[in-house]
């Protein structure tokens, strides 16, 4: 039998009163890469991940997550079929180390309750070394372990954005959406950003990526989707959608009109 996309976006629809920000969209997140989503400002890439996490139901179409459908589920519901997200702006605890941030992240899920806590501390206990070991595993992973013990907001840009990706991946997900991941970083932090993705992906990750840096979008995916006004207009691998004529039409036309078509520091 045919393996099923982890991911499958089935004719969705997103109106905001008059304005329809995503139009009949479908998208299947093929096996075997990383999928980018990309498009000129406004072109409803944020509504889409919105639509995907459950923070917004679709008005029309359906999305199925693993083989189920999740139109409509709570983000928290989501969440526990194996789906994380980064946000464009950092969501770290200021006060808290990178190894703290990532054992509360990782606390919101875990096994141990209140109940666990009182009447089996030994259990409790056991599991909070494991979940340390993990936490320390992973941040060694993304070669970050020599920052474990500093306060997470003294440190560079780039590594609190590889504390984000770490938060994200301490819940062993099957599905990552990262949205604009490479905004903010400089150059250097962009290659290392984008070289721990791809280690990432091998690991066996899915990932699906908005972004607006188009080295990064060329350098990383398989496959591309491009969304113009809601609609998707181009689907393919970085050399098709680079020379679509649809493609290049609607990233300057994005210019000509004074938006930002995204790709200005990226090319
Ligand atoms: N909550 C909302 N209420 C009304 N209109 C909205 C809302 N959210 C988004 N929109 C509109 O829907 C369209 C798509 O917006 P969306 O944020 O999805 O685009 P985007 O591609 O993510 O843009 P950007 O690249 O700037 O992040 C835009 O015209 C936007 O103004």
């Amino acid at each position: 039998m045919e393996k099923q996309p982890l991911l499958q976006i089935k004719n969705i629809t997103k109106r905001f009163g008059g304005l329809v920000a995503v139009s009949d969209l479908s998208i299947d997140l093929e096996e075997g890469g990383v999928h980018a989503l990309i498009g000129p400002n406004g072109c409803g890439k944020t509504t889409t991940i919105n639509m995907i996490t459950g923070v917004l139901k679709p008005d029309e179409g359906e999305i199925l997550f693993d083989g189920q459908p999740i139109t409509g589920r709570k983000p928290y519901q989501i969440a526990r079929l194996g789906m994380r997200r980064t946000y464009q702006n950092l969501k770290l605890f200021g006060s808290l180390t990178m190894l703290e941030n990532v054992m509360v992240s990782a606390h919101m899920q875990a096994k141990a309750g209140v109940v666990k806590t009182v009447l089996m501390p030994g259990t409790y206990r056991r599991e909070e070394r494991e979940l340390a070991d993990k936490a320390r595993g992973i941040l060694e992973f993304l070669g970050v372990s020599r920052f474990q013990n500093e306060n997470v907001l003294s440190l560079p840009y780039g590594i609190q954005k590889m504390t984000e990706l770490a938060i994200a991946m301490i819940a062993d997900p099957k599905l990552i959406l990262l949205d604009e991941p490479a905004a903010g970083l400089n150059p250097t932090e962009r290659a290392e950003f984008i070289e721990m993705l791809l280690k990432l992906f091998d690991t066996g990750v899915k990932m699906l990526i908005v972004e607006h840096n188009m080295d990064v979008v060329m350098k990383i995916s398989k496959r591309i989707s491009v969304m113009n006004f809601g609609v998707k207009i181009a689907e393919g691998s970085p050399g098709e959608v680079q020379t679509n004529e649809d493609v290049i039409k609607a990233y300057l036309g994005a210019k000509r009109g004074g938006a930002q078509s995204g790709n200005s520091d990226g090319q």
